[in-house]
């Protein structure tokens, strides 16, 4: 019998595992997660969108729009800054994080700030906000290579019934 021949890449295999990642959000509208891994291709941090420790996702606010403070924007911790912060204690430098969605501003600075070294992501959906420009402008002057994730998958399923192993 030969190998199986169409197992998935490593790079779709760590934004697989930051795709897992997002489905804990709590993020009514958008869920995004990341995962951060180093040059022998080991998980070394995870995460997604949510609030702190202690901020209760029940009592603050998940809302788009209104008042600022009425608004999830500034609870949220972005996916990637979680991650970082997350991970297993390791030294990040020289690290690839991949993210569902392009790091904003904030998490540029994390990102180039602990070392990482490569950014691959999915969606570039808010590539021409202010904040998107920010993160290139950085990402780019500091050399923390990025680009989008390449695969031919649009869906992943998986099976938990256990006959199906
Ligand atoms: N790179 C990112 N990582 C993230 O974790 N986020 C989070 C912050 C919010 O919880 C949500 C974006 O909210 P929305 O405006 O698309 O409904 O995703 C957002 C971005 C975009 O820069
Ligand atoms: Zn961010």
């Amino acid at each position: 019998m030969s190998k199986r021949a169409n197992y998935i890449s490593w790079d779709e295999y760590f934004m697989g595992v930051a795709l897992l990642s997002a489905k804990r959000s709590k993020d009514p509208s958008t869920q995004v997660g990341a995962c951060i891994v180093n040059t022998k291709n080991k998980i070394v941090g995870a995460g997604y969108n949510g609030l702190p420790a202690g901020c209760n996702d029940d009592e603050f606010p998940w809302d788009k729009q209104g008042a600022f403070l009425e608004t999830k924007y500034p609870y949220v911790c972005h996916a990637e800054l979680n991650a970082i912060l997350n991970n297993i204690g390791m030294d990040l430098h020289g690290c690839r994080i991949y993210t569902a969605l392009f790091p904003c501003n904030e998490c540029a600075k994390a990102i180039i700030q602990a070392g990482i070294s490569e950014v691959i992501f999915l969606s570039d959906k808010y590539g021409t906000t202010d904040s998107s420009l920010a993160s290139k402008r950085m990402l780019q002057t500091a050399g923390v290579i990025y680009r989008k994730v390449e695969t031919d998958i649009q869906h992943l399923q998986l099976s938990f019934k256990e006959t199906e192993i």
